[in-house]
This record gives structure tokens, sequence and C-alpha cells, in this order.
């Protein structure tokens, strides 16, 4: 039996409160579904910690905290991802990345602070100063300095930094495998009938791209382009790959860690 769930009986979901987002939010609000949830939106590093403590009963989450859950069920064939470069994610610097010192890792992140620090090591072959950060850092971006930024702040740093090495693209030329940043997962099981209502939710917002962009006028960067092009939705077979090989790395990268 589905455990219970909150006392109005709707269920909480927790979305990433970034652009990308808009084409699903806008799915989930005009799909029969709507009425029995509630949508909770934040950035990824606190839905991730909503669906740790139970606050939330599904979240799109950043796939690095899947091994942290204690009961977790990837919903939906729908996912933050990307086949090619992801425009949104980048280590971004004003030199080349083999003259990196530090690297400023972004605190609303948990999945692309990890894949920086696994092509960091891997694909680059550099070992710069890993800083972690609590507020907005990105005006510390400069000299041999760099910073790991996501979302609609990594558009607008797009406009800023000299150099951008962008994690999607490193990803894919590292291991020929797309990536997923965010998947829908579950801390406890839900009824089948609600994940297959959800799903439909997800599809109908990914038909209706031109309406979500209508919704959000945005100059900073084409949003056609980045919702077409560089995310790419559907969690694949491929995508699955993608995100099996990358946890292995984070497992593998924090056994390192803990045994020096
Ligand atoms: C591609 C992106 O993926 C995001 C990156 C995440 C992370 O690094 O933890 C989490 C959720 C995704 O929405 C982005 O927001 O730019």
């Amino acid at each position: 039996m589905p455990a219970k769930l909150n006392q109005l009986n709707k269920i909480k979901v927790g979305i990433v409160n970034y652009l990308n987002t808009k084409p699903l939010i806008f799915g989930i609000q005009h799909a029969p579904v709507a009425g029995e949830l509630l949508l909770v939106e934040d950035y990824p590093a606190n839905v991730a910690r909503m669906l740790m403590e139970g606050t939330i009963d599904v979240g799109l989450v950043p796939v690095a905290v899947i091994p942290h859950l204690k009961e977790h069920h990837i919903i939906t064939d729908y996912c933050i991802g990307c086949t090619g470069a992801v425009a949104s994610v980048a280590i971004f610097s004003e030199v080349p990345i083999e003259k990196v010192e530090k690297v400023l890792l972004d605190y609303q992140s948990r999945t692309s602070v990890a894949l920086a620090k696994v092509l960091l090591r891997k694909y680059w072959k550099t070992e710069p100063k890993l800083v972690d950060t609590k507020a907005d850092y990105r005006a510390s971006i400069k000299g041999t300095t760099a910073g790991v930024v996501i979302g609609d702040r990594a558009l607008e740093q797009r406009k800023v930094s000299t150099y951008l090495y962008d994690l999607g693209a490193a990803w894919i030329d590292f291991t020929g495998l797309p990536f997923v940043f965010a998947a829908w997962v579950s801390n406890k099981p839900l009824p089948a009938d609600f994940i297959a209502a959800f799903n439909e939710a997800n599809k109908i917002g990914l038909e209706n791209i031109d309406r979500a962009v209508a919704e959000h006028p945005y100059e900073i960067y084409d949003l056609q382009t980045y919702y077409r092009q560089n995310i790419s939705y559907e969690l694949t077979a491929e995508k699955r790959k993608g995100l099996d090989k990358f946890l292995g790395f984070c497992a593998y990268e924090s056994i390192i860690k803990t045994h020096g």
C-alpha cells in the first residue's frame, strides 16, 4: 500500500525553479493531475533536501542524491538531461582550464558539482582546489578562480566569463553517453494512477513548449534553442546508461576520498 500522504491527500511535488522546468510546470498545471498535487518550487539542492527530509513525496531532484535516499523510485519517462551541450551547466573562468587554480562550487547544485569533480579529475586531469559556496559567489569568478554555475545564473554568466566549459558536452565527449542532471524521484511508492497521470502531464508540457516560451519572455538566451536543443527531457535507455555510469563514478570517487 502506498504510504499515507499529507492531510489534504494531495501529493507534494517539488520542482526546480529554473527556466528549464517551465515547460514541465506548464504541463503539470494544465493537466487533469493538477488537482491531485501541491507544487513546491525551489533550487535543486533544496528540492533534494526536502525529498530527503520527507516534506515532499516526489521531486525533480539532482540525481547525485539518489544514493543518499533511504528509499527511492524513479518515476516518469522525463528528466532534465542533455545529449550535447546543455548551455546552463558549465565551469566558467577567465583563464583556460589548465590554468585554473581554484573552482567555486555552486551551492544550488548537487549533480553538477559532482560532475565537475569527476570531469576535472578524469577528463581534464587537473586538480584545482575545490571550494564550496553558500551565497552568490559569481563576482569571485576572476583571475585563476573559476566557478561551476548552473541554471538561469549560468545563462547570465555566459555573457560575463571569457571561458565556458560546458559540462554536458564534456561528459558526452568523455563517455559517449548522454547525461541526466535531475529526475523525478519519489521517497515512497506512489499510486500507479497518479504516476500515469503525472507522466502524461510532463508529456503535455513538452508538447506545449511554444506556450511556455511565450509565457516567459527572456532576452539573455533563446529559450526555443534551450528547450529543444540543449535540454533533453526524455529519460531514454541511453540516458539511464549515462546515469548509471555517473553514479558509478560518484561511488568510486567517494571510496577514494574515504580511504585516502
Ligand atoms: C541542466 C540543469 O540541470 C540542473 C542541475 C542540477 C544540479 O546540478 O544539481 C539539478 C537539477 C537540474 O535542474 C540546469 O539547471 O542548468
